[in-house]
């Protein structure tokens, strides 16, 4: 664990998902926030980096400079300028992970000097809570310890796999986006009491609680998600009839399309 105390770790990119990891990788001791760095064009987004004692910059190379570890957060349409810049800085002893969705190994290699070690990971929002779900992916200079290493810094964030790159844009749309895709199911459900005559902000409490122990249900469980909707389902009662509602409605099929088309996405912007 002394490696990651020692670690120098940046993030070009101070947005939504820097701060998430950046905030999941502290809540454990093993990372020291002085070691950390984050970098914005704005300082809008600094207070919060500077609450957990990270160090700000409006320097990208500066990031580059004092880190190991550089995080690339930034999105996807910024990411060749970004590394446009920075790259004169870069070295074989940095490790270089983008997150941006749909920007591919190849392409970031291409940015950059030759044989570097290059790795992608798509992230949550949950990672903040230490509940996110996050796949790897390395790149050709990216040796077994590095991704071992990675996955090691990432796991208080939440579960990490580590997996071929090919899967990486159904992940984005899995889960990266699919996070979006579960609170608009939420916002549905607490509608529906409303409309039923229940207070909007009662109804928002228990459905966010309701998607919460469903989850941790489903997760730690051991079910398929269809045995534990047997579970709930009493023949002839009310979950018999919500469930037609929502089939006849075609919430599977829209579903699967949303997958589909976030991962579609991704792989349009990974063209560009
Ligand atoms: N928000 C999410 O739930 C997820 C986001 N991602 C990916 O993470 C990346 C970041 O997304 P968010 O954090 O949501 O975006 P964001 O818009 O919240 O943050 C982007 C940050 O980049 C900064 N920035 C813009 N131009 C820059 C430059 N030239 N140099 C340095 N910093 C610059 C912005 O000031 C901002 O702080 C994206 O590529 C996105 O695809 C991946 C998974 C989930
Ligand atoms: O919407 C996006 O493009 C990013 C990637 C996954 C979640 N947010």
């Amino acid at each position: 664990m002394d490696e990651l105390h020692q670690l120098k770790i940046g993030f070009i990119g101070a947005g939504n998902m820097a701060f998430g990891i950046a905030q999941g990788i502290l809540k454990s001791d093993e990372v020291v926030p002085s070691n950390v760095i984050v970098s914005a064009p704005s300082k809008n987004n600094f207070p919060r980096f500077q609450v957990m004692g990270v160090a700000v910059t409006h320097s990208n190379e500066e990031v580059v400079q004092r880190s190991r570890l550089v995080f690339l957060a930034v999105k996807p349409h910024f990411v060749s300028t970004v590394l446009n810049s920075v790259s004169k800085h870069v070295t074989p002893q940095h490790i270089l992970v983008s997150m941006a969705a749909g920007i591919t190994l190849e392409t970031l290699e291409q940015l950059l000097p030759g044989g570097l070690c290059v790795m992608r990971m798509m992230p949550n929002l949950p990672c903040m809570l230490q509940e996110g779900a996050m796949l790897l992916a390395c790149g050709a200079g990216a040796s077994q310890e590095t991704g071992a290493l990675l996955k090691n810094l990432l796991s208080p964030c939440g579960l990490v796999e580590v997996g071929p790159e090919a899967w990486i844009d159904a992940h984005t749309g899995l889960s990266g986006s699919g996070v979006a895709f579960v609170y608009v199911f939420a916002e549905a459900l607490a509608d529906g009491a409303v409309k039923m005559g229940m207070p909007c902000a009662l109804a928002q409490r228990i459905a966010a609680q309701t998607i919460l122990g469903a989850g941790l249900l489903l997760r730690d469980a051991g079910k398929h998600p269809a045995q534990l909707r047997a579970e709930v389902c009493t023949p002839g009662g009310t979950t018999a009839y919500g469930l037609h509602a929502l089939e006849k409605g075609g919430l599977r099929a829209a579903t699967v399309d949303a997958v589909e088309a976030a991962t579609e996405r991704a792989r349009e912007l990974g063209r560009k």
